[in-house]
């Protein structure tokens, strides 16, 4: 917290030296390029932290520059009401552009460049609106004739609300960072299915970090107006869309301060050379090449890294863990049962009516050949592929139409088949994001407490001195063994105190010690929460190890259910075994 505040003191000390010590029209110089790079600043947020690329983010700058024109022409200088509604006109932006992203990302996973060239045909538009609608913008010659924002001199006492716009701006992106909401971003660029499975819902945490983009756009386009006394289509135009990414890229889209760094380097820059220095263009676009190729944290990357070099880094304390509140996990009940489930993927029939009804309680390890629709079965529960045919139904409740997010608040969590862990977060920040799995409400996301929330099954894996996780617990989770990863992920799955856990295939990959250890595991947190445990296994000493009960699948249907025992004598899957599988 405390280098928080100093960088943030410096930043606004730096940047109130300018008019002092290099005159009013340098601060002005600046003043625009501060602007553009609070805009750069939105553009770095959704594209480094979501994930995301907005290729039009124009848009929201010049939204609110026009709208701020306007509030300013029909207003005449009445302070209050002028802020009040350039704050309005920035939600109202933050608003559009959640409903786009809402739109845009609902049911789909990844980020990928649909959502990229939305934005960018959104700005194309706009700037045609702009130019073809003289009455409302001024088309082609801009919208003016309105006094600055409480008639503050755009050569002077404008600049000191710009920079507190910058240091606003950067000192909640830097807070962000530091609280959940920061932690569950980097979670959905690290591992969006695992974050899904966790029950966040991916669509709207992009949406939330695009709100976030564009109506920090908005605020600096608002003021952009005052400093520049009339907008013009340029200002909701595609390529200042364009230089916004060029600068987030290459002063830093992964930190709060490199797209800021970008635009006043690059755009002060580029206004003292680009008469002079012929192809100055071409110079910026090779710079942007060359770091979208090799230096993809730009140039605040290299910054951090000399600073971690220096040894001027400091190691955040690790505060004292506060027991998790009650998960909704928790509380969700029934069995669960699939009846006459019918699922075809690409052309294939790969359940064909499936029925098997789960016990309440106990382990259930389902077996069957290769192929046989195992992990399927655990998609269709979960939502990952649709069901064609059929109900699944957990007590009353019956989980058609819902989405994989929303498995967890009905008690439902799973470990895949392929481990699926936050590997560019240390394992620290994976548990700290499964203990919010399913506890966090209201404002959660911007408290820093629940970052310290410990949930009952992570502090028992944490103590228990067989489990190899709690020793290395600032390491990153990318570079773990295969056998701590699956346990790792366990730990993660079990975290929400889900009621029925699904565990594809959990002991793959681990050597006999850790298999043992993973069978103690499971069977520890059926006994200690009664919940219901489905395993697929085809490892016949783990299934002897952990089943209450066994379904045998085949084809895509049950082809038998009962003790071990009992399925290892049915003729049918003697049959179906003797058939070469495994
Ligand atoms: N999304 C999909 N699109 C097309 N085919 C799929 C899809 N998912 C699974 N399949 C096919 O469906 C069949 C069943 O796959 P599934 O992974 O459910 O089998 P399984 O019983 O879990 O097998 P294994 O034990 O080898 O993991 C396979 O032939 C697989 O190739």
């Amino acid at each position: 917290m405390g280098s928080i505040v100093t960088v943030n003191l410096a930043l606004a000390a730096g940047l109130l030296l300018v008019p002092w010590l290099g005159g009013d029209f340098l601060a002005w110089q600046i003043g625009l390029f501060l602007l553009y790079g609070v805009a750069a600043q939105g553009v770095g947020f959704a594209w480094g932290r979501g994930g995301f690329l907005p290729l039009g983010n124009a848009l929201f700058f010049g939204l609110g520059a026009y709208g701020a024109a306007a509030v300013l022409k029909a207003t005449e200088g009445a302070l209050w009401v002028n802020l009040a509604a350039m704050a309005l006109i920035a939600l109202l932006c933050a608003a559009l552009a959640f409903g786009i992203a809402l739109l845009l990302f609902r049911g789909r996973m990844g980020s990928g460049p649909g959502f990229s060239l939305v934005t960018l045909a959104l700005v194309l538009i706009a700037a045609q609106i702009a130019e073809t609608t003289p009455a409302l913008t001024g088309g082609f010659n801009g919208f003016s004739g309105y006094p600055p924002l409480a008639g503050l001199d755009p050569f002077g006492g404008l600049y000191p609300v710009i920079v507190a716009l910058v240091v606003a701006v950067t000192l909640s992106l830097t807070l962000i960072e530091r609280l959940p909401a920061g932690l569950i971003l980097r979670g959905l660029v690290a591992q969006e299915e695992r974050l899904e499975l966790l029950g966040f819902a991916p669509h709207r945490v992009k949406a939330w970090a695009f709100a976030g983009s564009a109506g920090i756009g908005a605020l600096a386009g608002s003021l952009y107006a005052s400093h520049q006394g009339i907008v013009t289509p340029q200002a909701i135009g595609f390529m200042l869309s364009a230089e916004l990414v060029i600068w987030a890229a290459v002063g830093g889209r992964f930190s709060p301060l490199g797209p800021l760094l970008g635009a006043v380097a690059i755009g002060w820059a580029s206004s003292a050379l680009r008469d002079t220095v012929a192809w100055w263009e071409v110079g910026v676009a090779a710079v942007f090449l060359l770091v979208v190729l090799l230096q993809p944290g730009g140039a605040m990357d290299l910054i951090h890294r000399g600073i971690a070099r220096l040894g001027l880094t400091r190691r955040r304390r690790d505060a004292p863990p506060l027991p998790a509140p009650p998960s909704r996990a928790a509380a969700a009940r029934g069995p669960l049962r699939l009846c006459d489930v019918g699922l075809s993927a690409g052309g294939i029939r790969i359940l064909d009516r499936l029925s098997l009804a789960l016990p309440e309680a106990g382990i259930l390890c389902v077996i069957g050949p290769n192929g046989a629709g195992k992990t399927t079965m655990l998609n269709a529960v979960t939502a990952r592929l649709p069901v064609q045919s059929g109900q699944i139904t957990l007590g009353a409740v019956s989980l058609g139409g819902k989405a994989t997010w929303q498995m967890l608040d009905h008690g439902i969590a799973r470990k895949m088949q392929i481990p699926t862990v936050f590997g560019a977060l240390t394992l620290r920040e994976n548990l700290q994001l499964a203990a919010l799995a399913g506890r966090m409400r209201g404002l959660d996301a911007l408290r820093p407490s629940p970052l310290r929330w410990q949930t009952p099954p992570v502090a028992r894996l944490l103590a228990d001195p067989e489990v190899p996780l709690a020793a290395g617990l600032d390491k990153d989770a990318g570079h773990l063994p295969q056998g701590h990863r699956q346990f790792l992920e366990l730990a993660m799955t079990l975290s929400p105190e889900p009621r029925l856990v699904m565990l594809d295939e959990p002991a793959a990959g681990m050597s006999p010690a850790e298999t043992q250890l993973m069978v103690r595991l499971a069977r520890d947190y059926q006994q200690q929460t009664g919940a219901a445990i489905v395993v697929i296994e085809h490892d016949m000493h783990l299934v002897d190890a952990l089943a209450d009960e066994v379904a045998v699948l085949h084809q895509g249907r049950t082809l038998a259910t009962g003790s071990l025992a009992e399925v290892r004598r049915d003729p049918l899957v003697a049959a179906v075994y003797a058939g070469g599988h495994k």
